[in-house]
């Protein structure tokens, strides 16, 4: 049988992460954070001293990943963030990544992959699609409460900068743009709690679930 794949996409701090973490642990199905594979890459390069926009020397470091060495209280830094998305704009990169991505479902009966282009270009023919988004206000809010409840400094109009600058990297690039799959179901959890984005969630994950596993 094929793997049953959910794949969940949306801009930063919409909540995709928080939403793949509660469907992985309800179905008891392996997730993998794809920001994570271009963050690691990211922070590979700044921490040799080496450029982010050379392609070929980014993409020998996105071959040699290893997915099980990356550390997400290590990685979630917001420059680390900024980096990657300077990194994921080349195709060789993408390339590289989307492999290792592929490689870790196809070897799963069944798993979550949250990013930018999991419907569209990772796993076009994923069983469950959602496209999580909300405002760049509340996208920006969470994440300032975020770095404010870990006992760390932020800025509010810095941070909703920086996210509206990384939305414009990332949905106008020339490969793998982010942007809805056709098929996408769309969750704004704009004015949506984390338990009432998860329950939408289960609705339609619960229906493909259920076809697929009638193979259809
Ligand atoms: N529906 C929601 N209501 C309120 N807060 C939420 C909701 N969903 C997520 N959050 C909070 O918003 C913040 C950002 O969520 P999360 O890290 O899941 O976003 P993300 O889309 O995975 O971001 P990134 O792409 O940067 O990894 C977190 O602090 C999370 O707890
Ligand atoms: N499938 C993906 C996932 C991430 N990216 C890029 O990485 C940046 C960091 O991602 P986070 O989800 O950890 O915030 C993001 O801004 C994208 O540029 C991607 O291209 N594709």
């Amino acid at each position: 049988m094929k793997p049953f794949i959910v794949a969940i996409d949306g801009p930063a701090a919409s909540g995709k992460g928080t939403l793949a973490r509660r469907v992985a642990i309800h179905y008891g199905m392996p997730h993998l954070d794809t920001g994570l594979t271009y963050r690691a890459v990211a922070k590979a390069l700044l921490d040799k001293g080496l450029p982010l926009d050379d392609e070929p020397i980014a993409a020998d470091e996105a071959l040699h990943l290893d997915l099980r060495t990356m550390d997400k209280n290590i990685l979630s830094a917001h420059a680390i963030g900024e980096a990657a998305s300077k990194v994921a704009v080349m195709p060789a990169v993408r390339r590289a990544l989307v492999e290792a991505q592929r490689n870790f479902a196809r070897a799963l009966p069944a798993s979550v992959l949250d990013g930018r282009d999991i419907g569209t270009v990772v796993f076009p023919d994923a069983q469950a699609k959602l496209y999580v988004f909300a405002s760049p206000e509340v996208r920006a809010k969470r994440r300032y409460d975020e770095i404010i409840g870990k006992g760390g400094a932020a800025d509010y109009a810095e941070i909703l900068a920086d996210l509206k600058k990384r939305d414009e990297r990332d949905t106008t690039r020339t490969d793998s743009p982010l942007k809805p799959a056709n098929d996408a179901h769309l969750i704004d959890t704009s004015e949506m709690s984390i338990e009432a984005a998860f329950l939408a969630a289960k609705k339609l994950i619960d229906h493909a679930l259920a076809q697929h596993q009638q193979g259809g």
